[in-house]
């Protein structure tokens, strides 16, 4: 086969982060940040990693790789993987042998993710390969780097396994609702998230696989699928993001809350509860046709309370707080985390009538204080392909070039090109 791109979507998690978790109704749109995977085809018997985002570059030998072994522990249905509530412990055991000289846990759980997915939706006929992931988002920072490049990793698997045909839909005609294809990236992204996470409510991949703006809500009873309600008219929202550029990691921040959960389940039942009424109430207030300046100042009341919540629940932290204490000192709009916090980023709903001067000068104070602010836009095209055919620019496919990247802007310039199709 020959190379090829695929590319998804980061998100805003606008409602309901962590709660997400425990089953309640949150709200996200994909994010116009993107990632994307380059497969080439090698001359030798290897497995390719380049993902210098995170400098990880690793390579197993394809002749190596259990292959016999997984596939008895793999369900099939129809001759098509199926993915299951837990990670697959036998899986995961046999891929621990080709994982022994990694020593940074991000190493670590990003080849677990990509080798747990390549066993159960490759097989041993695939032509050795090189996957390279390059990504205009922020990593590790609550816009969900993890699920894009989960959506871009299964997308590419599955389309070298035969799972899937390769997506049809130009921007224009596309229409996402009940495609088989996109349904089986969203169910296998899931697992990618869970090697990630160990607990994702499945909201990242589902936004990265599917595009445009939902409602989520997991059902938390076994083998009962989750309920994504497309936001059709979703509104123009004035948003700010800005990155705290603290790291931290979703994993650890997940487990946090559910000990809060543990340790005082009723309080952090009302919270949970809490959240869960006001993600619905924000559902409504965006759906209203006219989603006029009263619907705006509601929002971003629930933005104001959202925070105080995750507050609450111990997720935030100082540099978050300085850029919620910066914003309001100016007036700006409401601000709250997004994502997992504990660092990362923050999203201001601005207020209608802010001045270009005040949101310079909000944004040159964030810069001294070393935070990044972004532009970005919501609600756009979930995951897509890009083929090398005969019209094709080689440079494009270019290993080298995509590799050697220094600045996100060069990647989404040379990338945001015509020919991407959409699943
Ligand atoms: N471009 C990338 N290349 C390789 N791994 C990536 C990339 N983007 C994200 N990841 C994986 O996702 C992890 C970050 O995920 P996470 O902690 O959930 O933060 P977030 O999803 O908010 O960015 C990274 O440590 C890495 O394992
Ligand atoms: C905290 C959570 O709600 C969102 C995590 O998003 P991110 O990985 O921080 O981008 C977890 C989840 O929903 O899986
Ligand atoms: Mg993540």
């Amino acid at each position: 086969m020959a190379p090829f791109y695929i590319s998804a979507p980061g998100k805003v998690i606008l409602f309901g982060e962590h709660a997400a978790v425990y089953g309640k109704p949150a709200l996200a749109a994909a994010l116009s940040l993107r990632a994307y995977l380059l497969a080439t085809e090698t001359n030798d018997d290897s497995l390719r990693l380049e993902f210098p985002d995170i400098q990880l570059s690793h390579s197993w030998k394809l002749s190596e790789l259990p292959w016999e072994n997984a596939q008895a522990h793999i369900e099939r249905k129809n001759g098509k993987p199926v993915p299951t509530d837990e990670l697959n412990p036998e899986v995961i055991n046999l891929i621990g042998e080709f994982l022994g000289d990694i020593e940074s846990t991000a190493h670590y759980t990003t080849c677990l993710c990509f080798l747990y997915l390549y066993l159960h939706l490759c097989d041993p006929l695939v032509a050795s390969r090189s996957f390279c992931i390059r990504s205009t988002l922020p990593i590790g920072a609550g816009l969900g780097s993890s699920a894009s490049a989960a959506v871009c990793l299964t997308s590419t698997l599955a389309l070298l396994g035969g799972h899937i045909r390769s997506p049809q839909y130009s921007e224009k005609q596309r229409v996402s609702s009940e495609n088989p294809d996109a349904e089986f990236i969203d169910s296998w992204s899931l697992m990618g998230e869970k090697c990630f996470h160990g607990n994702p409510s499945g909201i990242d991949n589902a936004v990265a696989t599917h595009g445009g703006a939902v409602m989520y809500q997991r059902m938390l009873a076994p083998d009962m699928p989750s309920v994504r309600t497309a936001m059709r008219n979703f509104p123009p929202l004035e948003l700010l993001l800005t990155n705290t550029k603290v790291p931290r990691s979703t994993a650890e921040l997940v487990g946090g809350v559910a000990k809060v959960n543990t340790r005082h389940p009723k309080t952090a039942g009302s919270i949970l509860d809490a959240v869960s009424h006001l993600a619905t109430d924000a559902y409504h207030i965006m759906s209203h046709p006219s989603f006029a300046a009263e619907d705006r100042e509601s929002l971003r009341q629930l933005v104001n309370i959202n925070h105080g919540l995750l507050v609450a629940l111990g997720v935030s932290h100082p540099a978050l707080e300085k850029i919620k204490m910066i914003g309001d000192t100016n007036r700006i709009g409401a601000t709250k985390l997004t994502g997992a916090g504990g660092g990362g980023c923050a999203i201001t709903l601005l207020n209608d009538e802010v001045s270009h001067e005040v949101l310079e000068k909000v944004e040159n104070e964030f810069t001294q204080e070393g935070f990044e602010t972004f532009e970005a836009t919501l609600g756009g095209k979930g995951v897509g392909a890009l083929f090398c055919d005969n019209d094709s620019d080689p440079e494009v496919f270019s290993v080298e070039r995509f590799v050697n990247f220094s600045r996100r802007e060069d990647i989404k310039n040379a990338l945001e090109i015509d020919g991407w199709k959409y699943w």
